[in-house]
C-alpha cells in the first residue's frame, strides 16, 4: 500500500486517487461534511462497493471520484485518464477550479440515481450521445448504441422516448449507454435503488459485462448488502468517513494509508 506522500518512481496506473479529499456543504452553522478526509485509489479492473446507511456521504464520494464536486480540501486526481490533472486543492470553497472538460467525459461513464436520460431523446438517442458528444460520427454511434441495447435486453425498446419507459427500462438503457461509451471507469449512484431484486440484477450484470469488456473499473454505491456482495472489495461509509476494505478474491490495493 502506497503513501499518498511517497515518490512515485513509475507512472501512476491509477485512475483516480483521492488523497484526504473532504467536502463540505455550506459554512459556518450550516456546514455539513458529507465526506471527511478520503484515501481512496481506484484502478483498472477494480470492481468497488461503496455501502452505507441513507446520508453517509456515499453519493458525495462519488461526485468527488466524478469530478462534479471538488473537494472542499485534500486532492481527487485522475493519473491515468486522459487530460488528467489536479482538480482539487483549494483549502475552502471559493479556491475550488473548474473540472477538466471534455477530455474526460468519454473516460468516465455515468450511471446516477433518478431520471438521467434526455426526454426529447428516444432511446438509442440517449444511448449513443455520449459517443456523438465524444465526436464518433452519428451511424457509428447509433450502431454502437444498439448493439448496447441488445446486451441488456432493450432493443425493443429503441425508438421509444424515456416517458414511454419504465423506471427499470430506464435504469436498464442507462447501464447500456455505458456499455456504448465504454469508459474506463464506471461511476454508478444506486443503479439498482428503484428496481426489484430481478430487474436490478439484470442492471447490475450489465454493468459488470461493460466492465468486463472493457477492463474499466467499476464503483457501485448501494444500501443493499446483496448487491455489494457482487463487487470483490466493499468499502462502508459512515457519518462521511470511508472505513477500511473488505475483500474477496484477488486482494486489491485500494485504500490509500492516511498521511
Ligand atoms: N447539495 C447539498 N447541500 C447540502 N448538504 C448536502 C448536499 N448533498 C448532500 N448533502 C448532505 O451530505 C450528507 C451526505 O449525503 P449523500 O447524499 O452523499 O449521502 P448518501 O449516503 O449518498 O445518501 P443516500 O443513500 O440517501 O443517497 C447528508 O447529510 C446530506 O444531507
Amino acid at each position: 500500500m502506497m503513501s499518498p506522500d511517497e515518490p512515485e518512481t513509475a507512472p501512476d496506473d491509477a485512475l483516480v486517487v483521492c488523497r484526504d479529499a473532504a467536502l463540505t456543504f455550506g459554512r459556518g452553522a450550516n456546514a455539513v461534511v458529507a465526506v471527511h478526509g478520503a484515501h481512496l485509489r481506484v484502478r483498472a479492473g477494480d470492481r468497488l462497493a461503496i455501502v452505507g446507511p441513507s446520508g453517509s456521504g456515499k453519493s458525495s464520494l462519488l461526485h468527488l471520484l466524478a469530478g462534479l464536486e471538488q473537494p472542499t480540501s485534500g486532492t481527487v486526481t485522475r493519473p491515468a485518464l486522459t487530460g488528467s490533472q489536479d482538480i482539487g486543492t483549494g483549502t475552502k470553497p471559493d479556491d475550488r477550479q473548474s473540472a477538466p472538460e471534455s477530455d474526460i467525459r468519454r473516460d468516465i461513464g455515468l450511471v446516477f440515481q433518478g431520471d438521467s436520460l434526455i426526454p426529447a431523446l428516444d432511446v438509442v438517442e440517449n444511448t449513443a450521445l455520449p459517443l456523438v458528444l465524444a465526436g464518433v460520427p452519428d451511424a457509428d454511434a447509433r450502431r454502437t448504441a444498439l448493439a448496447a441495447l441488445a446486451q441488456v435486453g432493450a432493443e425493443d425498446l429503441a425508438e421509444r422516448l424515456p416517458e414511454e419507459i419504465s423506471g427499470g427500462q430506464a435504469q436498464r438503457v442507462a447501464a447500456a449507454r455505458v456499455l456504448a461509451q465504454a469508459p474506463r471507469l464506471i461511476l454508478a449512484d444506486e443503479p439498482t435503488g428503484r428496481l426489484d431484486h430481478t430487474t436490478g440484477g439484470h442492471v447490475l450484470d450489465a454493468l459488470l459485462r461493460a466492465a468486463d469488456h472493457t477492463g474499466a473499473a467499476l464503483v457501485v454505491t448501494t444500501h443493499d448488502p446483496a448487491v455489494a456482495a457482487r463487487l470483490s472489495t466493499r468499502l462502508a461509509m459512515r457519518d462521511g468517513r470511508l472505513l477500511t476494505a473488505e475483500t474477496t478474491g484477488d486482494p486489491q490495493d485500494t485504500t490509500e494509508e492516511a498521511s
